[in-house]
């Protein structure tokens, strides 16, 4: 990828409260199970305010790839669903939605489909989906090291469906990629989950609640089983909730700085695990407010530490992580050991950047535990890593000389981050910042 920013970007230092609004683009999660839904539906589907960042353009032209028609050149995307065909390559980028939703939808194609990535996304594990494919009859096979991209997977057309056991430990998406695909299988699909713990269960809802939106019969009343009825999908027109968890950074802004930061569009129910924030975040010292469908999250600079579990939102360990090394008392968090198979190992990387600057942050077997100490500038690394770039701009609105490693990474999920970033500094009156302009007065 080209980089518009220099290798490094020096973080602002915040220098007076924040007064902003900021317009975060749509939910990666929802643009991504929205996308790959409607390549498997009986019509076509308006997706509108999609995300537009490189895991849905990899999602949206992974689709293509297989033959579906994905129009992103009107204001809604429009999604046309075709008869899926083989012989093809898919790039996964380092996208979990990606590498995990589409094996099982590329069962369903008229030949072999191979799947490749960025040289990160090699370690992140793809073992459980794999074998649980294999289980259910598909042939895959494997090209690197064992579990891992990259991968072929030799689609027949159809795949009879059926029930398997996953260990979901490692992450949620092995199940939600099982199940965005099972009602195309003949025989529906049941998915029971065998592991000890299983991470981000929001978003497995999430899975659910969309399927259940476009028409499919899911039932969920057993704990970690879920069982997908076969049936149509229905082609439908959605609107996508904002990314929350793209929030959180200016959202945790507003506690660093002191002053406000509002977004709108705050869904008033969600299945996003962004919707934990304003619990998190009162926790951890804001007074946090929805007043209709803007959330606002007002600070004085003063930040707690917490002891948290993480596990059913553990996108949010990094942004977390970054307030806790600002707070006026340690931090702990659990139930995140699956951080170490995201982008990076998260656990590592937190821990590894916190220290450089001299904090302390220490790994624990399943979290961190970060002890609030001075912080001095340097280097921030980020290591491919979205949410370690926006965390570092987080620590850098406090402490002066904090460069920001190759933050053109937030093109991952957020590509407006810098514009968005620098204008919510600027607009300390009340002004809606969106994709790096300010749009005039909110009130
Ligand atoms: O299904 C999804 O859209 C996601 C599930 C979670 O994955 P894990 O369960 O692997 O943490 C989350 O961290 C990721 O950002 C998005
Ligand atoms: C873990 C994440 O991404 P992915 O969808 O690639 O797993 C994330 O966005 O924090």
């Amino acid at each position: 990828m080209t980089s518009t920013y220099a290798d490094l970007w020096s973080a602002p230092v915040v220098s007076a409260p924040l007064d902003a609004t900021v317009a975060v683009p749509g939910s990666k999660s929802l643009s991504n199970r929205y996308l790959a839904l409607a390549a498997l539906a009986d019509g076509p589907s308006t997706l509108r305010s999609l995300l537009v960042s490189r895991d849905t353009q990899l999602m949206a032209a992974a689709l293509e790839t297989l033959g579906v028609d994905v129009d992103l050149s009107g204001d809604a995307v429009r999604v046309t669903p075709a008869r899926l065909r083989g012989h093809v390559t898919i790039d996964c980028g380092l996208a979990g939605t990606v590498m995990r939703f589409l094996p099982a939808i590329a069962a369903l194609a008229d030949g072999p489909v191979h799947f490749k990535g960025d040289v990160e996304a090699l370690v992140r594990p793809m073992g459980p989906l794999l074998r649980a494919l294999r289980t259910l009859g598909v042939r895959v096979d494997e090209e690197g090291e064992p579990g891992h991209l990259p991968f072929t997977v030799h689609g027949r057309g159809s795949v009879g469906g059926g029930q398997v056991d996953i260990d979901a430990s490692g992450s949620s998406q092995f199940v939600s990629g099982l199940l965005l695909a099972g009602a195309r299988f003949e025989r529906g699909l049941t998915v029971r989950h065998t592991g000890r713990t299983l991470p981000s269960l929001p978003h497995i809802e999430m899975t659910v609640a969309v399927l259940r939106a476009a028409g499919v019969v899911v039932d969920d009343s057993r704990p970690e089983i879920w069982r997908v009825e076969p049936g149509p999908v229905a082609g439908r027109d959605v609107q996508v909730e904002p990314d929350l968890s793209n929030a959180a950074p200016f959202l945790c802004a507003a506690m660093v700085a002191g002053g406000s930061v509002r977004v709108p569009g705050w869904p008033s129910r969600t299945t996003q695990p962004g919707g934990l924030l304003p619990g998190i975040l009162t926790r951890m010292g804001a007074s946090v407010a929805l007043d209709g469908e803007v959330l606002t999250v007002t600070g004085t600079g003063e930040v707690r530490g917490v002891d948290l579990d993480l596990k059913a939102a553990g996108e949010l360990a990094p942004t977390i992580a970054a307030l806790a090394a600002l707070a006026d008392s340690p931090t702990r968090l659990r139930g995140i050991a699956h951080l170490r198979g995201h982008e990076t190992d998260r656990l590592a990387a937190l821990a590894a950047e916190i220290t450089r600057l001299g904090g302390q942050a220490e790994q624990t077997s399943d979290g961190l535990v970060i002890t609030p100490r001075p912080l001095h500038g340097g280097v921030w690394r980020t290591y491919a890593d979205h949410r370690m770039a926006t965390a570092g701009a987080l620590v850098g609105l406090r402490v002066p000389g904090v460069e920001v490693e190759d933050v053109a990474t937030t093109a991952k999920t957020l590509p407006g981050f810098v514009d968005l970033w620098t204008g919510m500094l600027a607009a300390s009156d009340g002004h809606v910042v969106r994709d790096g302009l300010t749009a005039g007065p909110t009130a």
